[in-house]
């Protein structure tokens, strides 16, 4: 029988962990049913929810204080049976009113193969996005605007082209910019287009444009689309002020055959806790790729917005592990500079995106010699070498390297 699996971290005040399983395998499927007539008790069954397994754990630090309470994983398998295929239904069956009910946090999510079939997942995904770029042996580079609002389309234009010609592989839209007299949706797609078009037959380099599609949920269709129309080629989306299935809607719309790339905007409220919340595992890890995220943004171990390391390699194999469905990039963001790309390769890999905004604007030289100063880390750093081999050739990340380390 198809089912999905739901593993929860719970401190429970009366300290019967075996207990609590049963609750809630119980309440969040069929209710009390031991006292039915047996006809009814039978039917129910097939719905009941199913204790896997209870394993005491050591209690987090920001419990509460312990008397009783007892700290352990719970792990409930649920019959697919019990809801529709849409995260909506799957989200309020394991996690509803669970979510309201005490120190529960959702930590992990397994789908049985029939499940997770009818979800699409990434349109694109790493491979494809490569293919899009002529790019395969390298993490990609991607820049942010900055310093955009209350400015016009010419410092837009000129940002743009700066960010290409330095050899940025994608350039996404700050996730605070929205649809604005200044800078309005539809030019910036214009403009985008036109700048890395001759961008591109200058230099021959591709560089590919996420706008932020933006604005009230029922609209966001048909801009969608009207943005693919125009000549978009990515899009940006604060999945979290929206929800997962908003994104699933998206992705899954045959006119908008544009790459999906996910910023992770609010989703701390769901996920900082260690007793609430749901994991990032499962939030920004094995939720956004099965909505169809081709690229997923998420605090890097090391920025200004720091995230536990453990977590962003969880993030990291939810979102690149072996599965029917097509693997979405990674991209660790947030105070990333030329200095980390060492880091940020070996902990992340080639198939992952090394992304930044001040790290590539605050450079002395401006935005287009920040940018070389990444490619010239990757580059010497992909071939073996070091950053101070890579700085002796390279102007640009001398002095990236002396302004930031
Ligand atoms: C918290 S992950 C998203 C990072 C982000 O949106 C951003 O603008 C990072 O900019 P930075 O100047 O820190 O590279
Ligand atoms: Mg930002």
């Amino acid at each position: 029988m198809s089912k999905i699996t739901a593993t929860y971290l719970v401190h429970d005040a009366k300290g019967n962990l075996e207990k609590k399983a049963e609750s809630i395998a119980l309440g969040l499927t069929v209710g009390s049913w031991t006292d039915l007539p047996a006809v009814d008790q039978e039917q129910l069954k097939k719905h009941k929810g199913e204790v896997v397994s209870v394993s005491e754990t050591p209690p987090s630090a920001a419990a509460g204080h312990l008397g009783e309470r007892k700290a352990g994983l719970i792990k409930i398998a649920y019959p697919a049976a019990n809801f529709s295929a849409d995260i909506p239904a799957i989200l309020t069956t394991i996690f509803g009113k669970l979510s309201l009910d005490g120190e529960v946090k959702l930590v992990d999510i397994e789908l049985d193969e029939s499940l997770e079939q009818q979800f699409p997942g990434p349109q694109f995904g790493i491979d494809s996005i490569r293919n899009k770029l002529g790019v395969h042996d390298r993490p990609l580079l991607m820049s942010i605007f900055k310093g955009m609002i209350g400015r016009g389309t010419d410092l837009f234009e000129e940002q743009l082209r700066a960010q290409a010609a330095g050899g940025v592989d994608l350039v996404k839209d700050d996730e605070i910019l929205f649809d604005n007299p200044l800078t309005p949706f539809e030019d910036r797609i214009r403009r985008g287009v036109k700048v890395l078009n001759e961008e591109y037959e200058r230099t021959g380099h591709r560089t590919l444009y996420a706008v932020n599609l933006s604005g009230r949920t029922f609209d966001l269709k048909e801009k969608a689309r009207k943005a693919v129309s125009l000549g978009a080629n990515a899009l940006l989306f604060n999945v979290f002020a929206y929800g997962l299935d908003t994104l699933q809607s998206l992705a899954e719309d045959p006119y908008i055959d544009v790459p999906i790339m996910a910023h992770p905007a609010v989703s701390g409220a769901f996920t900082a806790s260690p007793l609430y919340g749901i994991s990032n595992q499962v939030l920004l890890g094995k939720l956004l790729r099965l909505a169809g995220a081709d690229f997923v943004l998420f605090p890097s171990p090391y920025g200004s917005v720091a995230m536990e390391k453990a977590e962003t390699f969880a993030i990291r194999d939810a979102l690149t592990s072996d599965s029917r469905l097509r693997r979405a990039f990674p991209v660790p963001s947030a105070g990333i500079h030329p200095g980390l790309v060492p880091q940020l390769i070996q902990d992340f890999g080639k198939d992952s995106i090394i992304n930044a905004g001040g790290g590539i604007h605050g450079h002395p030289g401006g935005a287009a010699a920040g940018a070389k100063a990444f490619r010239d880390a990757i580059a010497e750093v992909q071939a073996g070498g070091t950053l101070e081999d890579a700085a002796a050739k390279s102007a640009e990340l001398e002095k990236a390297l002396a302004l930031w380390g």
